[in-house]
């Protein structure tokens, strides 16, 4: 029977990749639903190339373009918030594949949860704002949770046969980003079109700035802390430019397992829709004589300080995470519309996370309340740093 699939944010990035692996298994995957934000255009092109039973435009204003597109398509148009949410419920639809970006995933992943819907979880964002409830919900409704982001590929792929050992501890792997080996002078004159040229990777812009500013892999150590069950101790990153070895795992008798491959989403991807089976493809394969030289090394956390805001995010649980989060989306997508500095990005998400009440204990609507006040204050902030 075909895998009956829904991919939510299949206009960016992960979205058109995710099409892409699908499109290579016409007996295996059945395409259910696709969504956009306001990506209309490109909406409709998938629509009609691929045939979902059902689209998803959030931008309402939209929707009148959308739906006279697709009218004599035979597919059924919706927007808005709401429907984002509700369309993961379909009867059909077997996995969801969160591949939107920012706190906007926690609401519908959530519904798919609660339908009992398998999750490939590309939007690391709703591990980092409300991991413990996500989990827990999960757990109570027996559902699984496989990783795309490549590290947590990585480590889940160096899991399997080995479930049921201990972890010692796991370590995320980091390119470094744009600006690595960069002093914090140098970083002080960095432009958006320096931040936004990755060296191996090519993602959406939320995401790539992440990745200049190593917020990106603070956000996946707490993604990692819940996927995996691991304390905060556990987990470690290191340095290592190529983007080659994706992550590795240390098991309790000192045996490592590290995953390897070129940097090419499709293949996570591919294994989150197929685990626990692996479909032959004909993406390019590895040559040793490419990279003679695989190199590690230490990240620095002084010039970087995001890593080390999420290391302490994570220890003080909470709501800790979600005003981390909710801080760093408002401080790049100023950055991106360059009101504010490279640098002032984690001066807004530190001020915004020390000042910030912390709830113990959340539950959703904590998490919700959270977010809105954290954005207030970055956006306050964002006018104090404005350059
Ligand atoms: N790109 C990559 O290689 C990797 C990405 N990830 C994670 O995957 C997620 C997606 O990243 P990426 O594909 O790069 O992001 P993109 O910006 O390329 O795409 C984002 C997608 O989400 C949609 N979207 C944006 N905002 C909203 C919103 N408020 N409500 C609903 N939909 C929305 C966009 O629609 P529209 O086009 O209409 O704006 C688009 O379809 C992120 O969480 C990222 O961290 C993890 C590992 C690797
Ligand atoms: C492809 C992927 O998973 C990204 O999260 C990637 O890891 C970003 O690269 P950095 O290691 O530079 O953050
Ligand atoms: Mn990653």
């Amino acid at each position: 029977m075909k895998k009956g699939i829904a991919i939510l944010g299949s206009t960016g990035s992960i979205g058109t990749q995710a099409l892409e692996v699908i499109e290579n298994y016409p007996d295996k995957f059945d395409l259910q639903v696709i969504t956009a934000n306001r990506n209309a255009d490109l909406l409709i092109t998938q629509a009609i190339k691929h045939q979902p039973n059902t689209v998803v435009i959030v931008d309402e204003s939209k929707f009148e373009q959308v739906r006279t597109a697709l009218w004599e398509h035979d597919i059924h148009v919706y927007a808005g918030e709401e429907a984002l949410a509700q369309v993961v419920e379909g009867n059909e639809i077997h996995t969801v594949l969160t591949a939107l970006v920012g706190y906007a995933g926690l609401k519908p992943t959530l519904r798919a949860i609660e339908a009992k819907k398998t999750i490939a979880l590309a939007n690391k964002e709703t591990l980092v704002v409300a991991g413990e409830l996500v989990t827990k919900m999960a757990r109570e409704n027996g559902v699984n949770i496989y990783p795309v982001d490549s590290e947590h590929s990585a480590i889940f792929q160096c899991l399997v046969g080995d479930f049921e050992n201990k972890i010692e501890k796991i370590y995320l792997t980091a390119s470094g980003g744009p600006f690595r080996g960069y002093t914090k002078d140098q970083l002080a004159a960095v432009t958006k079109a320096q931040a936004l040229k990755h060296p191996n990777w090519e993602m959406g812009a939320k995401i790539t700035i992440d990745s200049a500013s190593l917020m990106n892999k603070g956000l996946e150590v707490i993604e990692a802390k819940w996927l995996f069950n691991l304390r905060p101790d556990q987990i470690d990153t290191i340095v290592h430019p190529q983007s080659i070895v994706h992550s590795l795992v240390q098991f309790e008798d000192g045996s490592m397992k590290a995953q390897m491959g070129l940097p090419d989403m499709k293949l996570p991807i591919q294994y989150a829709l197929t685990y626990p089976e692996r479909y032959k493809t004909d993406f390019p394969r590895f040559n040793f004589m490419d990279y003679p030289q695989l190199t590690f090394e230490k990240a620095d956390a002084d010039t970087f300080k995001n890593l080390g805001l999420a290391y302490k995010a994570m220890e003080m649980e909470g709501t800790a995470a979600c005003t981390l989060n909710a801080a760093n989306e408002v401080s790049v997508q100023a950055f991106l519309e360059e009101k504010i500095s490279f640098l002032a990005i984690a001066d807004i998400n530190e001020a915004v996370l020390n000042e910030a009440p912390n709830i113990l204990k959340p539950v959703y609507e904590d998490y919700v309340k959270t977010d809105n006040v954290a954005r207030e204050k970055a956006w306050e902030l964002v006018k104090k740093f404005n350059k």
